[in-house]
């Protein structure tokens, strides 16, 4: 080590680069790769070497730290403790199977840098007891870089997230690790974090830079997002400004109509095999112009179209697509509602509400007491198949408000009076009719209503002149489109089921559709029932 008496070196871990010389590309040197990452903006680069002989490694090492000095960016060593002794390292990265962090203090002295690869929140625990400085999670996602097919070692966004809550609190630093790509990295930062904000200082990356034909700009990408990122602290899906009364959400709802029905936003729905032709005549009803689009092929090029997504997994199928979608729309910025229908009814069910969020981020969580109550990991309501059994939750504002803060997104706890958050703001609406419990898919049909209703606010929000900001995963506010979403249904099924003609639930459906698109922004001024709580 260079500096043996004096403190540890700060190290800014906002771009942490692993090498991996194997992977670069035709015709680039390490060294060329290197210096061109640096200039880009990488802060602290590890020397990963798993196949070179020792001499080798060093000589490796020496190279990375005499050009990393020259930027003043620290350089660790993997696992090797001896190569980072002899070549003067400010530290060493260790995993799992690797050195004891406990033998690696004694052996390295007081000033050196350790970090540990976490894949649980065991390991972290662990870490913190054997006073790591920092930590490496993941993986996030699946890689070629690293043998991550072993069960438990790719916790992905959900088990990033509780590994950040074992966080709270301590000063150590956290990077994220594992397939993250410029694509994914906004879908990243926003998504690990704990629900008290406990977020990640960096990320790391090997094949992005390693890999990439001009580590320059890939660098600078990487940067320029991480520091987006960081300039606003515990940064939720969208940016929400609170209006200031009930009144202030009915007018803005009234406004959103018109907006859907001067842009009439695309709506992009993968839904279940039950209520297709029902939802997207209800987006034709409100205005939005919807396609029910399931196949991974086409998600790119719907992606591009403005507008927004529903996904929502009622009868499981076309997995595949949603995982694409969902990630498309990340990229693009889309507002994303994703209704996990009876996600509490079968194992698969909730594994597949957790792959894909873990592939991406939603901007709307919506579903009634069972689904909100399985996607949280509360036992309080019990679900029957695709229905939520007995009364909800005895405290619904906090189960709200609460799985907003964690998914970090807007939720809606759907049943007689709809619960809708931001984690802050909590906004009941008590407007509805029993008969839309009398229906298949009325829940359903909530979800296509929000998601025309969010695709419009997204579109008025890209039109303005704003420079974009890399760290945001949609534009504009998400809740007040959400709270639109369910008083456009509910109220349509007040009037529906008002009409002479509606004798139950068979002739309710159509009713309700013609309701839909004869809601007018004055009827929704005239016959909205909210409350709105702020903390
Ligand atoms: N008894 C009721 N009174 C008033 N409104 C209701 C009632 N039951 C449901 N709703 C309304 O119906 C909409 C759908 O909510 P619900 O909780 O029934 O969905 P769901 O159980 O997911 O439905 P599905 O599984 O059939 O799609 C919500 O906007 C809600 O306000
Ligand atoms: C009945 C049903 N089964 C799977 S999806 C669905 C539609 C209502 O959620």
């Amino acid at each position: 080590m260079t500096v043996t008496s004096q403190a540890k070196p700060h190290v800014d871990y906002s771009v942490y680069l692993v090498t991996g010389r194997e992977l670069l590309p035709r015709g680039k040197t390490y060294t060329e790769c290197l210096e061109e990452a640096l200039k880009g903006g990488v802060t602290v680069v590890q020397v990963r070497e798993k196949t070179a002989e020792t001499g080798e490694f060093l000589s490796i090492a020496r190279q990375t730290i005499e050009i990393c000095r020259r930027y003043n960016v620290p350089v660790l060593i993997n696992d090797r403790i001896d190569i980072a002794l002899a070549s003067g390292a400010d530290g060493i990265h260790v995993g799992q199977t690797d050195m004891p962090l406990a033998e690696a203090r004694k052996l390295l002295p007081p000033n050196a840098i350790i970090g540990v690869s976490c894949n649980n929140i065991e390991h972290v625990k662990a870490a913190i007891a054997g006073g790591a400085d920092y930590l490496g999670l993941g993986s996030i996602f699946p890689t070629n870089t690293k043998d991550v097919t072993e069960p438990g070692r790719i916790p992905g966004i959900s088990g990033t997230q509780d590994m950040l809550a074992v966080l709270e609190g301590t000063t150590i630093q956290s990077v994220a690790i594992g397939g993250i790509k410029i694509d994914n990295l906004a879908r990243v930062l926003h998504g690990c974090s704990s629900p008290n904000g406990h977020g990640l200082d960096g990320i790391a990356v090997v094949s992005e830079i390693m890999a990439s034909p001009e580590p320059r700009i890939a660098a600078e990408r990487l940067a320029k997002t991480c520091s987006s990122w960081k300039s606003v602290p515990r940064r939720p899906v969208s940016f929400t400004t609170p209006l200031s009364s009930a009144v202030a959400y009915v007018r803005r709802s009234a406004e959103l109509l018109e907006l859907v029905r001067t842009l009439s936003p695309l709506v992009h729905q993968i839904t279940n095999n039950v209520v297709k032709t029902q939802s997207a005549n209800a987006t034709l009803a409100l205005g939005g112009s919807p396609i029910m689009a399931a196949a991974a092929e086409e998600q790119v090029d719907l992606a591009r179209i403005p507008g927004g997504l529903l996904i929502n997994f009622g009868t499981v199928e076309d997995v595949g697509g949603m995982l694409a979608a969902g990630r498309e729309a990340n990229k693009n910025r889309k507002p994303i509602v994703f209704d996990p229908v009876g996600v509490g009814a079968t194992a698969h069910r909730r594994a597949t509400a957790t792959r894909l969020l873990d592939a991406w981020q939603a901007t709307v969580i919506k579903g009634n007491a069972a689904e909100i109550g399985a996607v949280a990991k509360l036992e309080e309501v019990a679900s029957k198949g695709v229905d939520s059994v007995g009364s909800g939750f005895k405290d619904p504002a906090t189960v709200v408000r609460t799985l907003a803060r964690k998914q970090r997104c807007i939720v809606i706890l759907s049943g007689h009076i709809d619960y809708i958050s931001d984690g802050d703001t909590v906004i009941q609406v008590s407007n509805g009719h029993p008969l839309l419990s009398q229906i298949t898919g009325s829940g359903c049909m909530l979800g296509t209503t929000v998601a025309t209703f969010c695709g419009a606010a997204s579109m008025e929000a890209e039109k303005e002149p704003s420079e974009t900001d890399p760290g945001t995963l949609v534009k504009g506010d998400m809740l007040s489109p959400a709270v639109a979403g369910v008083l456009a249904l509910t109220i349509a099924s007040e009037r529906a089921a008002a009409r002479d003609t509606v004798l139950g639930p068979g002739s309710f459906l159509p009713a309700l559709i013609d309701e839909l698109s004869l809601l007018t922004p004055d009827t929704i001024e005239s016959s909205a029932k909210i409350t709105v709580n702020t903390l």
